[in-house]
């Protein structure tokens, strides 16, 4: 600005002095107007409209994909220690934001929330959840508005909850009962896939009236084939969501597969309607309702469809059984690796529940300490470590830079609750942060403290955290209290393998393997 000045009051001077008026007031006329433009354009680039955020540069057309490495999360992390906890990447076409601290994430989530509830495109989505009709992919509008309503009705409601608490105390009873098979006969028992189909059977009763897992003759191998197949595609990255010109290719086979599992998924679910309402839809199962509401379609505009119907079933067994079975698979191998936490907890659960029977949801209000421990792994292994993706529906400012419209948005929820400059030794599994005088006793994972978002925040959060949470609890005061548990032969706690594998969950890259060594009286686990 000022090279400008000096310059318009040297021309005025030796102008004058040379009788050049006309030639004086040419220049001084376009000095100014450079001055001019050079303020305008200055506050453009510092005011009006702010710079896009920092980021690592890409490849050409591929971008930043290449850089994201097995565990994206965990690379995502690293890159913001260099870009700050806002950064911009581009893969392939898409424009793409991170998220990485929780100041920024409340922004993103409570102060531009309706901005950002929706999902960006996705393969997955158009051609398994039958393009788009489902819940967790539905456009933000009416027809979301109405699956969303009816799930927290009949399905995650507190009277739902309670009226389903049979159900899931059933399920745990035969977990309970399996793993003391298990310590009868010696042998070491797989956490995770106990711990899904316990999670898996005990959402099948209260959506479809049976258990998908277990049980022959109702189609349920397959369904258990399909729930793992479709787990696999959702956790694999297809990169023609990134570089549309090469959707006709299909370069990994992704789609080819993902057509398959939604063919295989929509003949069982069709079948499932066509029985429910040969019984008249009766039961009192997710199913029934909604096909009684179905046939009135004032009450839902006719979004409620057949479609609608099995893509919003698809939706809450993709989402609701390896979220909360690998949530408690972390659990209790954290528990292993700290036996004094395991005994605390144990102490706790044994004068609440005493060791004639099993824990049960009513003794849950009674647990603290097993609050904690429950918060403390959701910290650590949040089961949806980046969420699922949103998506700016318009251009808009966030801490001071430019989001452009049609921008994902990844908020790193594994970062966020390590972050260290919220968490005092944010490695440590420390479940007494969380109890009075830990420092950290107001937070919850409820979607308002965004240090803590396993279940994300804001409009499109999780719509079954009561479910979710409930389980999780639940499962794991039951594995606590019933066992002691023992590694395999020369497997040491403190050795655990804690490593993580990146999927459309965060899994173990080890499953958890391990003895039971039943600690209640013998009744208590025979009373299936
Ligand atoms: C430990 C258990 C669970 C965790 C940690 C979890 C986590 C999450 C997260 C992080 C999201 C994305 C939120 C966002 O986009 O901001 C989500 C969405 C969702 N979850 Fe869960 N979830 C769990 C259990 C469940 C269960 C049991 C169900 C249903 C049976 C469920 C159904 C859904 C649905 C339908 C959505 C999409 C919501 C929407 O787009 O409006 N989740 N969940």
């Amino acid at each position: 600005m000022n090279r400008f000045f000096i310059l318009y009051l040297y021309c005025k001077k030796f102008g004058r002095e040379a009788g050049m008026a006309p030639l004086l007031v040419f220049l001084s006329t376009l000095f100014f107007s450079s001055f001019l433009c050079y303020i305008s354009f200055k506050r453009s680039i510092n005011g009006r409209s702010p710079p896009r955020p920092p980021g690592p540069k890409g490849w050409p057309i591929l971008g930043n994909l290449l850089q994201l490495g097995a565990k994206p999360h965990q690379t995502l992390c690293a890159l913001s220690r260099v870009y700050g906890p806002l950064f911009s990447l581009r893969f392939g076409s898409v424009n793409v934001i991170a998220v990485t601290s929780a100041d920024v994430a409340a922004q993103f989530l409570r102060t531009h929330d309706a901005n950002f509830s929706n999902r960006p495109p996705n393969s997955g989505a158009e051609h398994v959840v039958y393009n788009y009709q489902d819940l967790v992919f539905a456009p933000y509008g009416p027809r979301w508005r109405m699956l969303r309503k009816l799930c927290a009705l009949h399905l995650f409601s507190a009277k739902a909850l309670d009226d389903f608490r049979p159900v899931r105390a059933g399920e745990v009873a035969i977990l309970a009962n399996t793993l003391y098979s298990h310590a009868q006969s010696r042998r070491e028992a797989n956490l995770g896939e106990l711990l899904t189909i316990c999670t898996t059977n005990a959402l099948s009763k209260a959506v479809l009236g049976l258990r998908v897992f277990g049980e022959a003759g109702n189609g349920a191998s397959d369904f258990k084939e399909l729930v793992i197949e479709q787990m696999r595609l959702a956790g694999m990255f297809n990169i023609c969501d990134f570089l549309p010109w090469l959707r006709p290719f299909d370069l990994q086979g992704v789609v080819g597969k993902m057509k398959n599992v939604h063919r295989r998924f929509d003949t069982f679910l069709g079948k499932a309607i066509e029985e429910h309402r040969r019984a008249d839809a009766k039961g009192d199962n997710l199913l029934s309702v909604l096909i009684r509401l179905m046939e009135d379609t004032e009450s839902h505009g006719g979004e409620l469809t057949n479609t609608s119907i099995k893509a919003l079933l698809l939706d809450l067994f993709i989402a609701g059984t390896d979220t909360a079975s690998s949530t408690v698979e972390w659990a209790l191998a954290e528990l292993i690796g700290h036996p004094e936490i395991l005994k605390k907890a144990q102490t706790e659960l044994d004068s609440v529940a005493g060791s004639n029977r099993l824990v049960s949801e009513e003794d849950l209000p009674n647990l603290p300490f097993l609050h904690a421990i429950v918060k403390e792994t959701f910290r650590l292994h949040p089961s949806t470590p980046l969420s699922l993706p949103h998506m700016s529906s318009e251009s808009c400012e966030v801490n001071g830079y430019h989001i452009p419209q049609n921008t994902t948005v990844l908020i790193n929820i594994w970062a966020i609750s390590r972050d260290p400059a919220v968490w005092t030794d944010p490695l440590e599994f420390r479940p007494s942060r969380f109890l009075p005088g830990g420092g950290y006793e107001h937070i919850d994972v409820k979607g308002n403290d965004f240090e803590l978002i396993p279940f994300g925040a804001g409009r499109r959060m999780c719509a079954g955290l009561s479910l979710g949470l409930r389980m999780v609890q639940l499962v794991t005061a039951t594995l606590v209290h019933a066992f002691d548990w023992a590694l395999p032969a020369r497997q040491r706690a403190e050795e655990l393998d804690m490593e993580e594998a990146y999927g459309v969950t965060l899994q173990r890259e080890v499953p958890l393997m391990a003895h039971p060594i039943p600690r209640l009286a013998q009744k208590a686990y025979i009373n299936v």
